[in-house]
Order: C-alpha cells, then sequence, then structure tokens
C-alpha cells in the first residue's frame, strides 16, 4: 500500500515537508506558491430554483447568467439546488469515516495495485504522495467511485453506499436541468442537446478529496493544475476553502458560499460547445491549519468501456 498523507501525518511527528514533498523550482509546471499573490473572487451565482420552478422570464434570466458564467469563467455557483445540507454533512462524515478505515482495509483499493487506474477499477484510493520518488509530490488523499451507469460503493463504512447513491441521483438531475439551459443559452439544435444529456447512461465518477492540514503549505500544492473531462464538474467542500481557478492567465481564489454547489466546464462541453465555452485550468491548496474535504462528482459522455 502507497502510504496516504493521513496515515503518514498520525503515526509521525511531521513538523517540515521532506525535499519530496516540498515543490522546487526544479518542477516546472508550477509557479512557487509563496511568490505569489492571489486575488479572492466571488463567482457568479445561479439560483436552481428559478430554471425548475421560476417564471418564464426568471428561467430566462437563468439562462442569460449561465452564458455569460460559462463565457467569461467557465465556473460558477449553484444556491437553492435542493440537496439538503444533511445529505451533503452525511456524506462528508461517511468519506472522512472511509480515510480513516485502516491502511489494511483501505488497501483493497489501492490505486498502486490497480489493473487501469482509468477504466477498469470502478473503486480506487490512493495519493499523489510517493515516498519513492525523487519528482515533487503532492497534498491529497483520495477516493474515487464509479456511480454511474453502474452504481458502486465501498462497503465500509457502514452508510457511505446510501449516502452517494442519493448524491449521485441528485447531482445527476441537478446536471441534467444545468445542461438543458446551457444548451438552450447555446442555441444548440434539439439534437444536439438529446445527446449531450444521454445522462441516463453517462458515466458518473465521483471522488472525495482529502486535503490534511499542511506543516508548509505554501511550499506545497493540494491537486496541481489540471482541467476536468466531461461535461460539467459539481464540487461541494466543507467550510474550508482551497479551490483556485486560472481566469484569464491569472489564479484567482474561489470564495465559495456555504452550502453552494461549485460547478466547471469540462473538456467534452468545450468541444460541444464549437470551443465557446472553454474548460477550465483550476488547482488546490493546502493550509496549515483545517483538513479540508472536497466532493466531486464529474459528468461525462457515455463510453462502452467504462461500463463493463
Ligand atoms: O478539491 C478541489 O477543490 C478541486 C478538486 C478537483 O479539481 C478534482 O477533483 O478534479
Ligand atoms: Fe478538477
Amino acid at each position: 500500500m502507497g502510504i496516504m498523507i493521513k496515515d503518514l501525518i498520525e503515526s509521525t511527528d511531521l513538523i517540515s515537508l521532506s525535499s519530496k514533498h516540498a515543490l522546487s523550482a526544479k518542477a516546472d509546471d508550477f509557479t512557487l506558491l509563496a511568490e505569489e499573490e492571489v486575488e479572492q473572487v466571488t463567482l457568479p451565482v445561479i439560483d436552481f430554483s428559478l430554471l425548475t420552478t421560476g417564471s418564464t422570464d426568471q428561467r430566462s434570466k437563468i439562462i442569460e447568467g449561465l452564458r455569460t458564467a460559462c463565457l467569461h469563467w467557465g465556473f460558477f455557483m449553484v444556491t437553492n439546488h435542493g440537496v439538503p445540507e444533511g445529505l451533503k454533512e452525511e456524506l462528508i462524515k461517511s468519506c472522512m469515516n472511509f480515510f480513516d478505515l485502516s491502511p489494511e482495509e483501505k488497501s483493497v483499493y489501492d490505486v498502486e495495485n490497480a489493473v487501469d487506474p482509468c477504466i477498469l477499477d470502478p473503486i480506487l484510493c490512493g495519493t499523489n504522495f510517493n515516498p519513492a520518488s525523487e519528482s515533487v509530490s503532492f497534498w491529497r488523499d483520495y477516493l474515487r467511485v464509479l456511480v454511474h451507469p453502474v452504481f458502486h460503493s465501498p462497503p465500509k463504512p457502514e452508510g457511505l453506499s446510501e449516502v452517494l447513491s442519493e448524491y449521485s441521483k441528485r447531482s445527476r438531475d441537478i446536471t441534467k436541468e444545468l445542461l438543458k439551459a446551457i444548451m438552450e443559452g447555446l442555441e444548440l439544435e434539439e439534437d444536439d442537446i438529446e445527446k449531450s444529456l444521454e445522462l441516463k447512461s453517462g458515466v458518473q465518477k465521483f471522488s472525495a478529496n482529502l486535503y490534511p492540514p499542511c506543516p508548509q503549505p505554501k511550499l506545497a500544492i493540494g491537486l496541481p493544475p489540471h482541467a476536468d473531462h466531461g461535461l460539467l464538474t459539481l464540487l461541494m467542500q466543507n467550510d474550508v476553502g482551497g479551490l483556485q481557478i486560472k481566469n484569464k492567465g491569472k489564479w484567482v481564489a474561489v470564495n465559495a458560499i456555504p452550502n453552494s454547489i461549485m460547478v466547471n466546464i469540462g473538456d467534452h462541453m468545450e468541444v460541444l460547445s464549437n470551443g465557446k465555452y472553454k474548460t477550465v485550468v483550476h488547482r488546490a491548496v493546502v493550509n496549515n491549519k483545517e483538513t479540508r474535504i472536497s466532493l466531486v462528482m464529474t459528468n461525462g459522455p457515455p463510453t462502452k468501456t467504462a461500463i463493463s
């Protein structure tokens, strides 16, 4: 089993990062965080309830809001989405309980034993931390689960499967409504809308990302810069910030409204919109005080290979 950061912290008295965890000038992909001033921004806010139960006029305004948000940010915050706060809290608690399982229990899903981490293994856990490697590693443990079209879940901890299944359903419905509205804003043909909405058989992957407190947060990164595959990604977090996005060439830190869902455009949506809406590069930074957890649901088109 690769040692997960959480287990490492609990077994040692970690005060400073080893050269393996510290970002160094050798890692040319990354700007040294210590030298960066990152501005806090509030993303455009989309009131989801107006899409589904608002008047025609209200709905049009939200569609226009989505259009502007997708054009200028590729990221927005969804409020009044109907996911009960209690469900989110339960899911956070269950995921925390998963990370609290013993290394032996987690090793069943260890990414290092995976046949093909991209396709074949429906449940994986791991970390970016690699003590054997000379290269830079990152401050994140994760659990990744394929939840649609076939639902999977680790049987332990108790309760995870139920809340994950419930959130998977709800987030699929939200994604569908958002996609419909985004497509309407793009004035796409009915046919294209139908195709993109094939969420019935679409691939939905859930990730829980755990970012334990890091003794030297400026010398580490939680999750390196990347863009998401798929159409739309939905992200909820505990109340600890850390998400940063690249907007007009500059990194900005996202100031989340509590209980909102952050949504971003993925690569597939960029293709579907003929390049009008761009996929967005983002990353997660860490802090030295509090554990952060993010719950991420990616929603992609159907792929035959992933269904097996
Ligand atoms: O934890 C975050 O804020 C970002 C997570 C993320 O980008 C991902 O899992 O793809
Ligand atoms: Fe991401």
